[in-house]
């Protein structure tokens, strides 16, 4: 039996309707002796009593600030600014290693109290295979929202929805016209998801992954209607699109989905554009003759809030049952420790070793 006390807070961000650990799964780890704390939180899209019904905890919304300093804090993104000082050992996506704007403040804010990052993107096997990942769910957004876009029946602002509502508006009718579609990343947890919506709307794209674009076609790329990138970019390649594939005048792409979103990297395969777009401007127009859309929005996970928080609660299910310093958690704290580092940060309890 563990002695860990967990601590599931509220997320800040109102629009983030998902959660870690579902309340099935909080049963499974209460059961597991786990002390699990639950906060009350208005927009999670399960209710307070549920979690309570599988013998947890309540606490109201922001209360980690004063749990004993032995909790370990888990959330998915970013905390609030208070306090200054983070005592406690945390777990959620901090986005702070890849020198993104606010990372030194973040891991400073550690460095202060004490405590410790445990970075979900960066919990992996000792493959460095991410073990819980977000990315089925936002390739299955990508593609029905570029599918719907496409045959002109996207609604903004988005909202949050469930799979059943979706599955709804992807289903063909009769008057649609058949189209052309690609997945770029194909093999991947978002390229998986994108096939999947795209099969719901009745449609077989082509799939690229690495062997496909090693000697890249953009010929081939721009005879498809509908595009969906989801490589997860690890060196950089010749981009997939440059400005003048938008030019092509025998172009037949009409609406590109970029899952990606890695704008501004030196890593993005798709520089044709410099900012994403958002739920409640969903679509950017790149090309007016003949015309080219683009949704590049870089939180789609967050649109289908029960769907994805079940299926990465599962996945981090057995780690947190196994939570510690060594095997996959250990090589989160020396990820942070080696971040902090960077920073010149090397005081804390956490970083002193
Ligand atoms: N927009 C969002 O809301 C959102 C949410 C989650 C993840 N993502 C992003 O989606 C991307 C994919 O994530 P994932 O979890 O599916 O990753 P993954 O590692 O499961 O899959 C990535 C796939 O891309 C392929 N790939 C890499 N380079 C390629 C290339 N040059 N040509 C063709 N294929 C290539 C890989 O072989 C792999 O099959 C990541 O960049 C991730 O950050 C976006």
């Amino acid at each position: 039996m563990t002695e860990l006390h967990l601590w599931l807070r509220h997320e800040a961000r109102t629009t983030e309707r998902r959660t870690p650990i579902v309340p099935d799964d909080a049963r499974r780890l209460v059961g597991h002796g786990v002390e699990l704390t639950v906060e009350e939180s208005p927009q999670r899209v399960f209710s307070i009593e549920e979690y309570e019904a599988a013998g947890c905890r309540v606490a109201p919304a922001g209360s980690w600030v004063t749990a004993p300093r032995d909790a370990v804090v888990l959330g998915l993104k970013e905390l609030p600014d208070d306090p200054a000082g983070l005592t406690h050992r945390h777990i959620f996506f901090g986005h702070a290693y890849k020198g993104q704007p606010g990372a030194a403040d973040l891991l400073g804010r550690f460095a202060a109290g004490g405590g410790a990052l445990f970075d979900l993107e960066y919990l992996v096997d000792d493959t460095g295979r991410r073990l819980a990942a977000f990315g089925f769910w936002a390739g299955y957004l990508g593609a029905a929202l570029a599918v719907l876009r496409h045959r002109g029946r996207l609604r903004a602002p988005l909202t949050p929805t469930t799979k059943e509502d979706l599955d709804e508006t992807l289903k063909p009718e009769a008057t649609d016209a058949e189209f052309a579609g690609l997945v770029i990343g194909a093999l991947g947890r978002s390229g998986r998801g994108a096939r999947a919506a795209f099969a719901t709307a009745g449609a077989d794209p082509t799939c690229w992954d690495l062997a496909e674009t090693r000697d890249l076609d953009r010929a081939a790329l721009l005879r498809h209607d509908v595009m969906v990138n989801a490589v997860l970019a690890t060196s950089p390649v010749p981009p997939f699109l440059r400005a003048q594939d938008l030019d092509a005048p025998d172009r037949r792409l009409r609406t590109l989905c970029d899952v990606t979103c890695d704008v501004g990297s030196p890593l993005n395969v798709l520089p044709v554009y410099d900012e994403t777009t958002s739920w409640d401007v969903p679509v950017r127009r790149l090309r007016d003759e003949p015309p080219l859309d683009l949704i590049a929005i870089d939180n789609l996970p967050s649109l289908l809030p029960l769907e994805s928080s079940t299926d990465f609660s599962a996945a981090l299910l057995p780690h947190l049952i196994d939570f510690g310093v060594s095997g996959a958690w250990g090589r989160c704290l020396d990820r942070f420790r080696e971040a902090s580092r960077a920073h010149g940060l090397d005081k804390g309890e956490f970083l002193d070793h």
